[in-house]
């Protein structure tokens, strides 16, 4: 599999989905990306551009949008990028049988699957695979190096599929841990509001960075309860992402925060947003999953209470902070 006379296909052209399409079709490599907005759709295949979700890049000639998922059927390969909330809806869709590349991150409310667990219930034929790591969409679709975790449990697709998407300034870092690079990616997002929160309130960079590290604890504890293996979630799915969206008001999610920190409510912040800022989404459940199997997730908690306007920001601050001393 090296992309020559090959069609790939991506199913969402929000920010990511446009940008792995841009990526695909460096190479000059026809793609298909499906979207959901007629006015998406009109605006790619009229301009070769995406005004509403990935503004200012020229996107490749041979990217085709179409908003019917049937025109998928002739794609060796589809990549997953919708938010997280509507992946059941849309694997449903794609067709069967495909290797299906999951790059959305978070959890499942109601079900609390993660994504992989989703797409094969709805898909049982395809082969699935996770693609997750520190990875603003815009840095990617201007070719600026990114490196990335490719998780697969079939090492010889893992391989055929790294080959596939790798750019010279796109790395992907094969992995058979396809639950440790979900938890990663779905655990960081919550992580990235609480940083945001810091931010946003003014409490400095030693806050944050004890957010980063005592969060980095809680996303180990919760991954090693579900069976993922320490060594991902240090590595670019986990760690690596953790870092670049708990640092920057480029990420969604760290600016959802800082609102909270500034003192807006998360209804006003969370209401008639077009992007998406999946730790919203995310945060209750991983906190009742943690919950459930016994693991302490703290900050987790203190997210969940400022998104629910449980609590007012100072109690929560000082509830964390009053926690008992313990080993590290
Ligand atoms: N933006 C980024 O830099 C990155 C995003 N991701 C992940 O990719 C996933 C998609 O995020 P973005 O591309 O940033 O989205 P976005 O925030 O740019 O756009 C929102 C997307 O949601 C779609 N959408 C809204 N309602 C829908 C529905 N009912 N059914 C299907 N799709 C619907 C829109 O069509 C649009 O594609 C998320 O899970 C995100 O965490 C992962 C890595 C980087
Ligand atoms: O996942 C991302 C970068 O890896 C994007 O982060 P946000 O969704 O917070 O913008």
């Amino acid at each position: 599999m090296n992309g020559q006379g090959m069609k790939a296909g991506v199913i969402g052209a929000g920010a990511w989905g446009t940008a792995l399409a841009q990526l695909l079709a460096a190479d000059g490599q026809a793609v298909t990306l499906w979207a959901l907005e007629t006015e998406v759709v009109d605006a790619i295949n009229g301009g070769q551009e995406n005004p509403l979700y990935l503004p200012g890049i020229k996107l490749a000639p041979s990217i085709r949008a179409t908003g019917a998922m049937a025109d998928l059927g002739d794609c060796d390969m589809v990549l997953v990028v919708s938010p997280a909330q509507h992946l059941r809806d849309v694997v449903r869709q794609a067709p069967a049988g495909v290797p299906l590349v999951l790059c959305s991150k978070g959890i499942e409310a109601g079900s609390g699957l993660l994504m992989g667990e989703v797409a094969r219930a709805v898909q049982p034929t395809s082969p699935i695979a996770v693609l997750s790591g520190p990875t603003f969409a815009h840095e990617v679709a201007k070719g600026l190096p990114t490196a990335i975790t490719l998780a697969c449990d079939d090492a010889v697709l893992g391989a055929q599929l790294a080959a596939r998407i790798a750019r010279p300034a796109f790395r992907p870092y094969l992995s058979d841990d396809v639950t440790g690079a979900e938890i990663g990616g779905a655990v960081k997002n919550v992580l990235a509001i609480a940083c945001g929160v810091a931010d946003g309130a003014g409490l400095g960079l030693n806050a944050r960075a004890a957010l980063i590290s005592r969060g980095f604890a809680e996303m180990t504890r919760f991954g090693l309860a579900r069976g993922a293996r320490a060594e991902t979630l240090a590595g670019l799915s986990g760690l690596g992402d953790l870092v670049l969206t708990c640092s920057s008001t480029n990420s969604r999610n760290f600016s959802l925060g800082k609102g909270l920190g500034e003192g807006r409510s998360a209804a006003e912040l969370l209401s008639n947003r077009r992007t998406v800022a999946e730790g919203a989404f995310t945060a209750p459940v991983l906190r009742d999953a943690a919950r459930a199997a016994g693991v302490e997730m703290p900050v987790v908690e203190a997210v969940c209470a400022l998104l629910a306007d449980a609590a007012p920001l100072g109690t929560v601050i000082d509830a964390l902070l009053a926690r008992p001393l313990r080993p590290e």
